[in-house]
């Protein structure tokens, strides 16, 4: 049980980041780079513990927290490594006058965090943020507030200044003050899209910049000439981590109607296999999802899909783990859908959970425009073997990450975000260095002033 924090305890943890902020700032991106890289190797040494509090934490199994903190180190990594290497521009001009730019730090940032990749999103956010030299005050979300905690820890194990990155804890009402704060330079919201909307209203007043990533409805186009063992493999990483809980899941699979039996025969066998249960035990790998309510409205998406005709061919329905200590857990199986159309519930909005939606398509084309017609833009996924179909359909989709013949794989090297309503600013990549810093130009005369007057 955690005690949410005020205003007075914003102010505080804002404060400390800010004293923090003065030494951190002034040192050496190499000075930095040492300190995240050390931070990078606790994680790694307290992997199993971390990706155990994790599993407690948010239900998934604690096969697939392990990739989650896999995930984490490597970011801090990544950004260590581009710490050094941070710098501006020398640019002559005339007579021997010359102008260059620093990149500079923000100041204090702010990180909002959702509750599917709780220590996940924590170190996407802070990674990049530390790296450029500012402090972070973090807010993880009140259904997992645990791990978080535990990388607080880490970065101070590593020799961050005390107070550089701080936890609080909260709902709403915390966000609010974290986001209004007159010393908060930036905000960094990882969450739903109406959310994500109040965050930019509070931050435009304040004209603070944002990250915003939100949420998705991403299509997953499944072409006759795929690889379909793959393509089986990549529909379930697609819909099923996480008990579903995925931004980026591609919950509306397009596949071509030639093999539209045959996939979806081999996605139900495969989805029926899913090992549900105690997120703690090795060989499961669907756990409970993130609370009763949820659960509840998940189930309420399957139940309007069967309404406006769409037929459930796997699961759907809640399980009863036979372990006693399991009964009341928020579980349910997996669901595959099929016979949908794309003015369906289930295919419009997000829902969050472990629901596959199947729909067929004939064309290139179709697909492509059906694909679009969506006011998210988070993800997308295609497969075929068809190498120039694969770059030609990319290059068209209207999504901020793209996968070919693959789906959900993360590496930090990419840069991850949304088109449209899934957000904007990106996470990862080298081009997140440009969400955490500012330029500043210095113009330098060498010679007499030149005055109009
Ligand atoms: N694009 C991404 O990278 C990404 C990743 C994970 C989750 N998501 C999205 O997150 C959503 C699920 O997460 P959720 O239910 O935690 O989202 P949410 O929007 O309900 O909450 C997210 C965070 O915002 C805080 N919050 C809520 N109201 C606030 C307010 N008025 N001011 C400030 N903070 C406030 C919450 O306490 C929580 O920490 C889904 O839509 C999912 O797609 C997106
Ligand atoms: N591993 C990336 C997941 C982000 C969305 O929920």
């Amino acid at each position: 049980t955690f005690t949410c924090s005020g205003e007075k305890e914003v102010n505080l943890a804002v404060q400390d980041a800010k004293a923090a902020f003065k030494i951190w700032s002034q040192k050496s991106g190499m000075e930095r780079c040492r300190i995240l890289l050390e931070a990078a190797r606790i994680i790694r040494d307290r992997k199993d513990e971390i990706a155990t509090v994790e599993t407690i934490n948010n239900g998934k199994s604690i096969f697939e927290a392990r990739w989650d903190i896999d995930t984490s180190w490597q970011c801090l990594e990544y950004y260590a490594g581009l710490a050094g290497s941070m710098a501006g521009e020398h640019i002559q001009l005339s007579g021997g006058s010359f102008g260059y730019t620093r990149r500079e730090p923000l100041g204090v940032c702010v990180g909002i965090g959702a509750w599917n990749y709780p220590f996940q999103i924590a170190c996407w956010k802070s990674a990049p943020a530390l790296a450029c030299g500012n402090a972070m005050v973090f807010k993880p979300s009140p259904f997992t507030p645990v791990s978080t905690l535990l990388l607080a820890e880490v970065y101070t194990e590593a020799g961050v200044p005390p107070g550089l990155f701080n936890v609080v804890q909260g709902g709403a009402a915390t966000g609010q003050f974290l986001c209004q704060h007159r010393d908060v330079a930036k905000v960094s919201f990882t969450g739903s899209v109406p959310t994500g909307s109040k965050i930019m209203e509070m931050s435009a007043k304040g004209i603070k910049p944002v990250t915003l990533e939100l949420g998705g409805k991403s299509p997953l186009i499944i072409f006759s000439d795929c690889d379909m063992k793959n393509a089986v493999k990549g529909a379930l990483m697609a819909n099923f981590l996480t008990q579903g809980e995925v931004c980026c899941n591609g919950t509306r699979v397009f596949v071509q109607k030639e093999i539209l039996d045959q996939f979806t025969e081999e996605v139900v066998k495969q989805t029926q296999r899913i090992k549900i249960g105690d997120p703690l035990l090795e060989d499961t790998r669907m756990g409970p999802l993130i609370n009763r309510p949820h659960l509840e409205r998940v189930l309420g998406f399957v139940k309007v899909a069967k309404e406006q005709g769409a037929k459930v061919l796997c699961g759907g329905d809640l399980y009863v783990p036979e372990d006693p200590k399991l009964k009341d857990g928020y579980y349910m199986r997996p669901c595959v859908l099929a016979n949908c159309r794309d003015d369906m519930t289930c295919v419009k909005e997000e829902i969050f959970g472990p629901v596959m939606s199947i729909l067929s398509f004939d064309t290139e084309a179709e697909v492509l425009e059906r694909a679009n017609d969506t006011a998210f833009g988070l993800a997308a996924g295609v497969f075929t073997r068809d190498i120039q179909r694969a770059h030609r359909v990319v290059a068209e989709l209207q999504a901020g990450m793209c996968f070919i013949n693959n789906y959900n794989v993360s590496p930090v090297e990419l840069p991850f975000g949304g088109y449209k309503k899934s957000g904007f600013g990106r996470e990862n990549g080298r081009v997140t260095i440009e969400y955490y810093s500012q330029l500043k130009t210095v113009c330098v005369e060498m010679g007499d002033v030149e005055s109009a007057f």
